[in-house]
C-alpha cells in the first residue's frame, strides 16, 4: 500500500489545498490514519492560518510544515527576502519519513506548480517525490496533479504530466480543483471540451471538486469528499479513482 501522496498542481491557486483536504478526508473515511505536510509554506505570518491549518479544519487530520515564510512568493525568493534558510531535500525526506512512521498515509502539498524550486539547491516537489519513492521502494508514492477547469488548462496539464513522465514519475491521476457551480458545461463549450479532455487523458480523472468546496462546513466537506472520489459516473464527470483506491487502500477497496 502506498504511503505518500504528493499533491502537486499545474500552478499556484488551482485548489491543491482543498484537494489535499479532500484526499485526506477520503482516506480517513476508509479507516486510514493520515497526516498532511506542507514542505514550504510561503505568504503566511507566524500565528496566521496556513494551508495545513485549512486542511486540518476541513478534513480533521493533523499536519505539519517544513518551513513557513511571510512573503507570498516562491520559497527560495521568500527565504532570501527575510534572510532565512530553507530545509534541504534530505531534511524534508527525514521529516516525511518520520511522519510516515505513525500514519498510514502522508499527504504532501507542494508550493505552486511541479517545478517550483523548494530548496536552495533548486530541488522541486518532483525531486522530493522521487526521493521518497527511492527511499520507500517501488510504488511508495502517488503523485496527484490538481488542474484548473477553464481555458488554458490543457497546456498546463499536459506540460505537468510530461514533466512527471520525464522524471520517471507517472501521475496517479488528475483532480480538477474547482469546477464551476450549476453544471455550466451544458452552456459553456470551453468547459464541455475541457471535461472531455480530462476524461480522455492517459491518467485517470480522480475527482472534480465543486467550486466553493473549501467553504463547506467540515462535517459536510468530509461527507461530500467520499462522493467526489466515488467511482460512479455522476454529476459533471465520470471519475476513475479505482486505481488510486487500490494502490492506497489495497485490493477490493475501490468503492
Ligand atoms: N477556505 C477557502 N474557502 C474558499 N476559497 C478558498 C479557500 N481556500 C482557498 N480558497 C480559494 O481557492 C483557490 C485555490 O486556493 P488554494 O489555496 O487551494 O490554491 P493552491 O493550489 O493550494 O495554491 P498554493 O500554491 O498557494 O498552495 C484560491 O483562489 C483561493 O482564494
Ligand atoms: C504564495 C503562493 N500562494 C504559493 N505558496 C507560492 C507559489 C510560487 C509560484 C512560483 C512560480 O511558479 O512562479
Ligand atoms: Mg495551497
Amino acid at each position: 500500500m502506498n504511503r505518500f501522496v504528493v499533491v502537486t498542481g499545474t500552478d499556484t491557486d488551482v485548489g491543491k489545498t482543498v484537494a489535499t483536504a479532500a484526499l485526506a478526508a477520503w482516506l480517513r473515511s476508509r479507516g486510514r490514519t493520515v497526516t498532511v505536510d506542507k514542505p514550504t509554506q510561503t505568504g503566511v505570518l507566524p500565528g496566521e492560518r496556513g494551508d495545513i491549518d485549512e486542511v486540518r479544519r476541513l478534513a480533521g487530520v493533523d499536519g505539519s510544515e517544513g518551513v513557513r515564510l511571510p512573503d507570498p512568493m516562491a520559497p527560495v525568493e521568500a527565504a532570501t527576502r527575510v534572510g532565512a534558510g530553507l530545509p534541504t531535500l534530505a531534511d524534508h525526506v527525514a521529516r516525511l519519513r518520520g511522519a510516515a512512521q505513525s500514519h498510514d498515509h502522508v499527504v504532501v502539498e507542494g508550493a505552486g506548480g511541479l517545478l517550483v524550486p523548494l530548496t536552495v539547491e533548486g530541488e522541486t516537489i518532483a525531486d522530493l517525490a522521487s526521493a521518497l519513492a527511492q527511499d520507500g521502494g517501488e510504488g511508495a508514492v502517488d503523485v496527484v496533479v490538481v488542474a484548473r477547469a477553464g481555458l488554458g488548462t490543457m497546456n498546463h496539464t499536459l506540460l505537468t504530466l510530461e514533466a512527471l513522465e520525464r522524471r520517471g514519475l507517472g501521475a496517479s491521476g488528475v483532480i480538477i480543483g474547482s469546477w464551476p457551480a450549476s453544471a455550466p458545461e451544458a452552456s459553456d463549450p470551453v468547459l464541455l471540451g475541457n471535461l472531455s479532455f480530462f476524461e480522455n487523458l492517459p491518467v485517470p480523472l480522480l475527482a472534480c471538486l465543486p467550486e466553493g468546496a473549501g467553504r463547506l462546513e467540515p462535517s459536510e466537506f468530509q461527507v461530500q469528499a467520499l462522493e467526489w472520489f466515488a467511482e460512479e459516473s455522476s454529476g459533471s464527470a465520470s471519475r476513475h479513482s479505482a486505481a488510486l483506491a487500490q494502490r492506497l487502500l489495497g485490493p477490493g477497496t475501490n468503492r
